[in-house]
């Protein structure tokens, strides 16, 4: 198949099970979900109508909590104008059934007229009093649902911010993350549902009150009229709903290919490989499919709609047989039957209202157990409150056999790390080495308190980690890691979002700056701290890679914590910037401060008070440069700094005649 964007639209593409050829060729597989997020959403789908009345107050009752702590006041405004609504219409429909009362009776018409006045008045006073009441209702509503929104979406972010690292990169916790995030809109539109339920539900109490004092016989006519509208609504949310979660990560993957296209940093890459009609091609490919999805939905919709409507037609017709036959065999007077067919008018209107909500409250209802549902998730899988103390001054942390893999399946079968045992010395240099892929990544995020193992101990003194209090450990630490954040933020904030717990200090930051030589990146900036590190936004200005790394070991430093860990700082930084952070992170162990230290360049780790080699997640040497260079003779490390010197001694020898050696700083960086 050809891989060009063209074909992307013109290949036929199989059913849903096996994936567009987009998907298969840009994602690997159909991004469709089948069995649901976990049997909880199976089950709600596949809840019975009464099963799920039964539910709904509940989500009721949870969106109005929400709207309570979102603002209690506009919550009593807008519950007492709907009250008062549904009230006014009840007197109303009674006023006009005295207006057709006094009008239709016998007499004089002036008579009957001026008999009609106190009536009429109470008609216009209640529709005065009812549009008031409608109006204070939207006012209260406009100001209610942007606020019960935030409050949501709060609560959403809150959640996701506590719960651990394996979790955010769990596959289906992150689905859930996805269409949770529907929750909160969810939550702001059912509040104009609910609003609108109540104003429906009193309405329609009003008219059934009148339709059954006029007789008994109207109200369950009424009732049988709005039954096959009822259904059909339901019916359609209910594939609306099911239809969004199949299809929730297949929207994500659309957008991110839409939204890789407007972004600036692909933006070279796309020009330079033409990477752009390829990607809008498979774009449109993807949007036909969900395109062809909505199509289903508006047909399946269409067809109960219709059932729908004839159903409706037909009861509406036996309501006004029996109203004809009451009236007819002179059990209705002509006045009360011209009520009742008001009030029917009305009934009915109030209660296809009330059911059309209902039912938008249900579909809302749903988005919001899905934010309900990632809250009682993300409780279980939030980093554990509080614990012992983590010792002040800790001399030796332990790494006692840990073993640990990542969730899911790894290629290979074996862990990233198995049965390490190892020693952290406080107020040294600590150097983790070893190829792509040993663990030594890994092995830091343990450290840190980022994962837990998943056999094993570390030791703080002798203290299993595990025990210990998370957040101090996390405070313990300042990292930079190879995918440190660039955040879209300005210079300033770069270097202080590493410590925020604290009020922002300008001299430390310069000090940071200063620090990580980064103080010269920032006066070439246009607009010096204040300038944004964002194309993209009014100001925005971009910079290197090595000087992003700068701002990123300046950030570590700001932060002022007892352990530094860096992994690979150097390898976007030129030879004299590389020697000067090496220098620096020298002075900071002469400081008493505990540095990790992750590099390839293995030259660097020379004074490293220790040196720990990993291999396929073990641990195969262990000592200082000496040791590991001399004696044992032969080893990882020994044979790894070999491979590089002599890749550095060729170089030399291979400059021309009469050329420079390369630069000193290199040959310096070597010897460090
Ligand atoms: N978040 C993750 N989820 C699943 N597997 C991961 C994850 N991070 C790393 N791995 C896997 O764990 C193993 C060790 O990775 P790690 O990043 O610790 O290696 P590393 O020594 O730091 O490599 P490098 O020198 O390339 O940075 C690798 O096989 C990698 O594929």
């Amino acid at each position: 198949m050809s891989r060009r964007a063209g074909n992307a639209t013109a290949t036929a593409g199989p059913g849903p099970q096996e994936g567009s050829p987009s998907e298969r060729l840009l994602f690997g597989g159909p991004l469709l979900h089948d069995t649901g997020w976990n049997k909880h959403e199976r089950a709600y789908l596949e809840m019975s109508l009464w099963a799920m009345a039964l539910s709904l107050p509940r989500l009721v009752a949870s969106t109005v909590r929400l709207a309570w702590r979102a603002d209690r006041r506009a919550l009593w405004a807008v519950g007492c104008a709907e009250v008062l609504h549904g009230v006014t219409q009840a007197i109303g429909l009674v006023a006009v059934n005295d207006v057709l009362g006094a009008v239709l009776a016998t007499g004089p018409i002036a008579d009957r007229l001026h008999a009609s006045v106190p009536a009429l008045i109470w008609v216009a006073v209640t529709s005065l009093v009812g549009a008031l009441a409608m109006s204070a209702s939207t006012a209260g509503t406009g100001r209610l649902e942007p606020k019960v929104e935030r409050v949501a979406t709060e609560m959403y972010l809150e959640r996701v911010i506590r719960v651990e690292l394996e979790a955010i990169e769990d596959e289906n916790f992150h689905r859930l993350l996805d269409t949770a995030q529907y929750g909160a809109a969810g939550s702001r539109r059912m509040i104009r549902y609910c609003t609108a339920v109540v104003g429906a539900l009193v309405s329609f109490a009003a008219a059934a009150g009148v339709l059954t004092v006029l007789h008994p016989v109207l109200l369950p006519l009424l009732l049988l009229m709005t039954l096959p509208r009822s259904w059909a609504a339901l019916r359609n949310s209910r594939t609306r709903y099911e239809s969004f979660q199949r299809w929730a990560q297949h929207a994500r993957a659309g957008r991110l290919l839409s939204q890789t296209l407007i972004r600036t940093d692909p933006a070279p890459e796309i020009r330079v490989h033409d990477v752009g009609p390829f990607l809008l091609g498979h774009f449109r490919s993807m949007s036909e499919s969900s395109e062809a999805e909505q199509t289903r939905l508006a047909r399946s919709a269409a067809r109960t709609r219709l059932i729908a409507s004839a159903l409706t037609g037909l009861a509406t017709l036996v309501t006004y047989l029996a109203l004809g036959g009451l009236l007819l065999t002179g059990v209705m007077a002509l006045s009360v039957a011209g009520t009742a067919v008001l009030a029917t008018r009305s009934g009915a209107a109030s209660l296809t209202t009330l059911v059309l909500q209902v039912n938008s409250l249900y579909e809302e209802a749903c988005y919001v157990m899905d934010l309900e549902r990632l809250c009682v998730e993300a409780r279980k899988r939030a980093i554990p409150v509080g614990g012992l103390p983590v010792p002040e001054q800790p001399r030796l942390i332990r790494f006692e056999d840990v073993t640990f893999s990542y969730p899911g399946d790894s290629p290979d079968g074996r862990p990233a790390l198995s049965g390490v045992s190892l020693d952290i010395p406080m107020g040294k240099i600590v150097a983790l080495v070893g190829e792509n892929g040993s663990g030594k990544t890994t092995l830091v995020k343990l450290l840190a308190g980022l994962y837990q193992p998943g056999e094993g101990t570390i030791r703080w003194d002798g203290q299993d980690a595990g025990t210990l209090d998370r957040a101090e450990l996390f405070s313990r630490f300042a990292m930079v890691s190879q995918d440190f954040h660039r955040w879209p933020l300005t210079a300033r904030m770069n270097i202080a979002i590493g410590r925020t717990d604290r009020p922002l200090e300008e001299e430390r930051v310069e000090a940071a700056a200063r620090y990580a030589g980064a103080r010269k990146v920032v006066e070439g900036m246009p607009r010096g701290w204040d300038t944004l590190l964002s194309r993209g936004y009014k100001g925005g200005h971009q910079i290197s890679g090595g000087q992003w790394q700068k701002l990123g070991l300046a950030r570590a430093h700001y932060r002022d914590a007892q352990i530094l860990i860096v992994d690979e700082p150097t390898s976007a930084l030129d030879a004299r910037a590389e020697l000067e952070v090496f220098e620096q992170i020298r002075q900071l162990a002469q400081a008493g401060q505990t540095v990790l230290l992750i590099t390839h360049r293995l030259a660097s780790v020379r004074d490293a008070d220790l040196i720990h080699v990993l291999e396929n997640g073990r641990l195969r040497e262990s000592g200082t440069f000496r040791e590991l260079t001399d004696n044992p003779p032969v080893g990882i490390f020994r044979d790894l700094y070999e491979m590089q010197r002599r890749q550095f001694t060729d170089e030399q020898s291979a400059a021309l005649p009469g050329q420079r050696k390369p630069a000193d700083a290199a040959e310096k960086s070597l010897e460090l």
